[in-house]
């Protein structure tokens, strides 16, 4: 496009390019290999002194600018080492229409722990071979993904990221810049945020043309998937036509621009990483993401830490902590880094008092009175308004018609914040995230999920909130106000006792429990307020026994408030059937919910069973172990992911090892002699994880003994797979129903199983439907029925089996069906 590439730095083949400037800038006799062309080794000389200034100005640039986290927390004092898991997508093959919050696995708590990554380790492939190149980050809003950009910037800047040589910062609230004035270079070097001013730009620019494989591109400042999508579905045939039409021409629009890099139309070997709230549609971006990354919230050592780099003064730290831990919830929306900042704000400021808030709209509203040091409820309330039409608008554009005093005033209190890129600032904007839920600068569509329920949260909470605290955020006199409160209090209260509490989803049963955790007003005490806490006893009498949390996300906060009402229902007489799997509740989290006395039966990820019968054993907390081991429920089980039928591996060695029994065996059975015996069904791992899985299953078999059902349907089970099935049949007298159907058994594999079958004495169902098994098969298979008197139904369709051939068996024996 223009841009030459100088021949030494396009093949630098493994070092920096600060080692390539640093040969080049050597006497000439030691100067790389280079034309003949004195001249042209000059040119390049200088060209690549530029290059190297440039870099440097950046990284210093950088590194200064990254540096402030917030008003008065900086990087280097302030920042906790927060881990970041590795996350894996259901590739259902269906995924087009799905959302990636419903596509994402839930990973349990063991799991993620095995699934972490260190910094360092964010652009490798977990294995080591292929470096990542488009990786998206994912976490909540306040979860920490531009701090850990900035990080990563910061890391950079200090040479701790060796495999750049260039980063450059693109923020979705460009977006709103519309003027058709860029082309790649300007976007790169003049509009990327923290970019230095740059002397040379036509050599930096060839420089990163040239050896685009050094240069790591961010996108920040995007709240959801959905903005991304959008960038993916301009037509990659019509960008890259205008594209190379002349590239260098200033007239293209930022949108199209980082569409064009999104779809790696522009510098495609260069890697990407890009940061959004995990929820929506990403049809576009499955297929092109190869790493998907998730922060995992501070865990306790890290609000300790966090706490512990805050408050410097160690009597001011012990206090801190002291205050902390008395304040559970409090202490586990910590959790949240956005909000552990908050509540070290509040913490500061109460210095010891014991009158912490109670609830996230508690937190909230202190947090708003410490900014609000000054009487200014007029400016205050239009501020809420403005805020109001955004969450409605699902824009944190400040509108352009707001009064300079008013602007003033938000950027006063920190609850508007200034967005500088590159050299342009972007209208200010922000006024959410004291709270720290900000929406983007979009313009008019449907608000998003998480800021709907968290507003309709603090609403709810608000309504309840002490009466005389709340006197301060308004300028209506006294009776008026109450009778508004009291009026909303009771819609509020009649739409949720009203609820038709057995339709709930699952993700609606979570919101109530938070709803009327927030509208539960705590005195300092700890006592409740009669006429809130009668919210949570409704809820907690009307909810249905079996209570599943499948595939929605419990985190700490999300916990407390679920236990809240089921310790309430304790008292009600009520109990509870739990199913936790695929929720990424944490062990502590489950330890919490499994330990309430009204807990009939529980699922949740095996391998967090397992860690926290462990952890109750290491305790020495028999009662609570006793509970925890017998109420746990694994029927059916269904393996959908590879790592399930790892679980159950651990479950069948504890079983058979007796490893929890010891103690107790001498009066009663091994407590896993009841889960293993029970009716166990491994299935639906799918062509693609069957041959990753099925090794492992065929080990475990043994050790399950009373298995009456066995699906695994189209699984790629082959002759290899069957003949190792064979040989675990052996083990399995209980087995009723085995379904092999679909998985290129032929044969040689049906040989094999045709002898171990006949050692079944149960099995009354067999399905070898749909695989490659030819007339001999089927002839030796029908050759062993007759030494099958339980068996009833033996589907046998398949392909390579000629008709008449089939007819005749079925003719010999009736139990043989032909479709
Ligand atoms: N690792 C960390 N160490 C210390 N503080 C952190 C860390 N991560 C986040 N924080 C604090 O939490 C605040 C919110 O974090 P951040 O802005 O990075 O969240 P985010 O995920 O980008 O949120 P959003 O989706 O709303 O943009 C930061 O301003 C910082 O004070």
């Amino acid at each position: 496009d223009g841009a030459v590439a100088p021949v030494q730095m396009s093949s630098s083949p493994s070092g920096s390019l600060s080692d390539t400037a640093n040969k080049a800038m050597s006497p000439p006799c030691t100067a790389p290999l280079s034309p003949s062309n004195g001249v042209y080794q000059y040119l390049s000389h200088f060209f690549l002194l530029a290059v190297k200034d440039y870099i440097q100005e950046a990284k210093a640039h950088m590194s200064q600018a990254c540096q402030v986290l917030e008003e008065g927390l900086n990087l280097t004092a302030n920042y906790v080492d927060m881990q970041v898991s590795q996350r894996e997508i259901f590739r259902s093959g269906k995924s087009a229409t799905k959302c990636l919050d419903k596509e994402l696995v839930n990973m349990g708590d063991t799991d993620q722990k095995k699934s972490l990554l260190g910094q360092s380790q964010i652009f490798e492939d977990s294995n080591g071979d292929k470096p990542k190149r488009y990786i998206l980050l994912l976490g909540n809003a306040g979860m920490g993904k531009t701090t850990l950009i900035r990080k990563l910037c910061f890391d950079w800047s200090r040479d701790c990221v060796p495999q750049f040589d260039f980063v450059f910062l693109l923020d979705g609230k460009a977006l709103s810049l519309t003027e058709a004035t860029y082309n790649l270079q300007t976007l790169l070097l003049n509009l990327s945020s923290f970019a230095p001013s740059c002397t040379d730009p036509e050599a930096v620019y060839a420089q990163i043309l040239a050896d685009p494989k050094r240069v790591l591109i961010i996108f920040d400042g995007f709240d959801e998937l959905r903005d991304y999508e959008i960038l993916l579905q301009t037509q990659e045939k019509d960008l890259t036509a205008s594209l190379q039409k002349n590239s260098k021409a200033q007239n293209y629009t930022v949108k199209r621009l980082y569409s064009a890099i999104l779809q790696r139309v522009l510098l495609p070997g260069c890697t990407l990483l890009l940061s959004t709230r995990p929820r929506g549609t990403a049809s576009q971006l499955l297929r092109r993401v190869d790493s998907f990354l998730e922060l995992c919230g501070f865990t306790p050592t890290d609000v300790e830490t966090y706490l512990s780099q805050y408050f410097t003064d160690p009597d001011v730290k012990a206090s801190a902590l002291d205050c902390l831990k008395n304040c559970s919830y409090l202490n586990l929306l910590c959790w949240n880094p956005g909000l552990c900042r908050l509540v070290c704000l509040v913490l500061e400021q109460s210095k010891g008092s014991v009158d912490l808030p109670r609830t996230l709209t508690g937190l909230c509203h202190q947090v708003l009175c410490i900014k609000m040091k000054k009487d200014c409820k007029k400016l205050l309330l239009q501020l809420s308004a403005l805020a109001w039409e955004g969450v409605k608008a699902n824009s944190s554009i400040v509108p352009t018609a707001t009064s300079a005093k008013l602007k003033a005033f938000g950027l006063r209190k920190g609850l508007f914040l200034s967005h500088p890129l590159g050299t342009k600032t972007v209208s200010d904007r922000n006024f959410l995230q004291t709270l720290p839920f900000q929406s983007g600068p979009k313009g008019r569509r449907r608000p998003q999920r998480e800021e709907l329920e968290l507003t309709q949260r603090f609403a709810v909470g608000l309504l309840f909130h002490k009466r005389t605290e709340l006197h301060r955020l308004h300028s209506h006199p006294d009776t008026a106000f109450r009778d508004m409160l009291i009026s909303k209090q009771t819609l509020v209260k009649k739409h949720l006792e009203g609820l038709s509490h057995s339709d709930l989803t699952a993700a609606q049963i979570l919101e109530a429990c938070h709803y009327v955790y927030e509208a539960s007003l705590t005195h300092a005490d700890g006592s409740r307020d009669s006429g809130s806490t009668h919210l949570v006893t409704h809820l907690a009498v009307h909810l249905p026994e079996v209570l599943t949390f499948h595939g929605v996300p419990l985190n700490p906060p999300d916990v407390f408030t679920v236990q809240n009402v089921l310790r309430t229902g304790a008292a009600k007489g009520r109990s509870f059937c739990l199913d936790l799997e695929d929720s990424g509740i944490r062990v502590s989290g489950l330890r919490a919910l499994v330990g309430l006395s009204n807990i009939n039966t529980y699922r949740a990820c095996i391998a967090d069973v397992i860690a926290l019968w462990e952890q109750l054993e290491q305790s020495d907390e028999e009662g609570q172990l006793e509970g925890a081991v017998s109420k746990f429920k694994i029927h059916p089980l269904k393996a959908t992911q590879v790592c399930h039928i790892e679980h159950l591996a651990k479950l069948v060695n504890i079983h058979v090892h007796r490893k929890l029994s010891d103690r107790y065996d001498t009066t009663q059975p091994p407590y896993t002699d009841r889960l293993i015996h029970s009716n166990i069904l491994p299935s639906v791992l799918g062509p693609e994880k069957g041959p990753l899985g099925l090794p492992k299953l065929w080990e475990l078999l043994s050790g399950l003994q009373n298995l009456q059902h066995l699906d695994l349907e189209n699984s790629k089970i082959g002759d290899k797979g069957a003949e190792k099935l064979s040989s675990a049949l052996a083990s399995l007298g209980s087995l009723e129903i085995l379904n092999l159907s679909q998985n290129s058994i032929g044969d040689v594999g049906v040989k094999k199983l045709t002898k171990a079958l006949t050692d079944l004495p149960k099995l009354h169902c067999l399905s070898l439907y749909s695989n490659v098994i030819s007339d001999e098969g089927a002839e030796s298979l029908a050759a062993v029925l007759p030494h099958m008197a339980s068996l009833t139904d033996l589907e046998m369709w398949n392909q390579c089996i000629p008709y008449g051939a089939l007819e005749r068996l079925q003719h010999q024996d009736s139990r043989i069906l032909c479709n």
